[in-house]
């Protein structure tokens, strides 16, 4: 009763968005896909959502053919597209009142499972969705995608543009809902986000690159990483892209995540050569991978 998808490929003229993907999210799993903006997440949602028709492949959602069931899909999914979800002219009310209607139920039917997350925005119940803050949209539009029970439920980058502690809230409430047997897609171009999901598959140009679980992902990080920073992040950008060794930078906050063409690092060294080009309070030290460091590897 989750999702298989097998062999995806659709284009938009000369633009492949999905080429050859397949995946599978199994019953009641969390699952993230993760990739930058244009990776293709929108047309693979828009295909499992059955809004778009594949050039190639097949999928099932909740065990219907995305093509030859796609009523079935309807009923049994709920989507939250990233935008232009709400009715912005409606009231709170009105527009969860207008998804239940919609999908022939009503509240107060399947209010238990809406109910921790329509909560905190009910007080607000009068106000039209247009004068919502970010993170009260969000949960409205959570809210709009969960009013008809469904078995699974598709969000599209649910969290973009919303503030950190919302963030967190809705991932707590993802939480939730997956203890109510709720399969769950979620798009992020968060990488942080990531390592909550049970698995992810990491997906760019239309590809993917890796799938597996959070922590598997960055154990398959080739080679140590270290943490390097110094008085001057542009020279020590410029001074390491030039460093006859590096075998890969990429600025990391305050720091420039780095990793050596050599099997054994000698940290002196460098730290010397870092002196040489002008540098000062240059700091080395290893850390420990992201899966942003694995998502800059594969994606190389
Ligand atoms: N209707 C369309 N016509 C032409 N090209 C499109 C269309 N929709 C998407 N694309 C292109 O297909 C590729 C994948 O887009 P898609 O929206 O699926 O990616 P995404 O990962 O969801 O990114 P975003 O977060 O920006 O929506 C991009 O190169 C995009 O420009």
């Amino acid at each position: 009763m989750g999702i298989s998808v097998s062999n995806i490929t659709k284009s938009y003229g000369k633009v492949t968005a999905l080429s050859d993907i397949s995946f599978d999210v199994k019953p009641g799993e969390l699952f993230g896909l993760i990739g930058p903006d244009g990776a293709g997440k929108t047309t693979l949602f828009r295909i499992l959502t059955t809004l778009l028709i594949a050039d190639k492949g097949q999928a099932t959602v909740a065990g219907y053919d995305v093509l030859k069931e796609y009523k079935s899909i309807r009923n049994s999914v709920g989507y939250m597209p990233g935008r232009f979800s709400l009715y912005q002219d409606l009231t709170v009310e009105e527009n969860l009142n207008f998804f239940a209607t919609i999908f022939g139920t009503t509240i107060e039917e399947n209010y238990d499972l809406v109910k921790d997350i329509y909560v905190q925005i009910e007080p607000f119940k009068t106000r039209r969705a247009g004068k919502l803050s970010g993170g009260m949209k969000q949960k409205l539009a959570l809210s709009c995608a969960l009013i008809h029970k469904p078995k699974v439920l598709f969000l599209d980058e649910p969290t973009t543009g919303v503030d950190p502690v919302s963030r967190k809230e809705f991932w707590e409430m993802l939480k939730r809902l997956q203890k109510k047997d709720i399969t769950i897609l979620v798009s992020t171009p968060y990488m942080d986000e990531a390592a909550l999901c049970d698995r992810i598959a990491l997906i760019q140009d239309g590809k993917i690159l890796q799938i597996d679980t959070p922590n598997a992902i960055v154990s398959h990080f080739p080679k140590p990483l270290y943490n390097i920073s110094a008085n001057d992040m542009y020279g020590l950008i410029e001074s390491l892209t030039n460093y006859k060794h590096t075998y890969s930078i990429f600025p990391f906050g305050e720091f420039v995540h780095y990793t050596d063409k050599r099997d054994t690092m000698d940290i002196e060294r460098l730290k010397t050569y870092l002196e040489s080009q002008n540098l000062t309070d240059i700091h080395i030290e290893k850390t420990q991978p992201t899966i942003e460091d694995t998502f800059m590897e594969l994606a190389k």
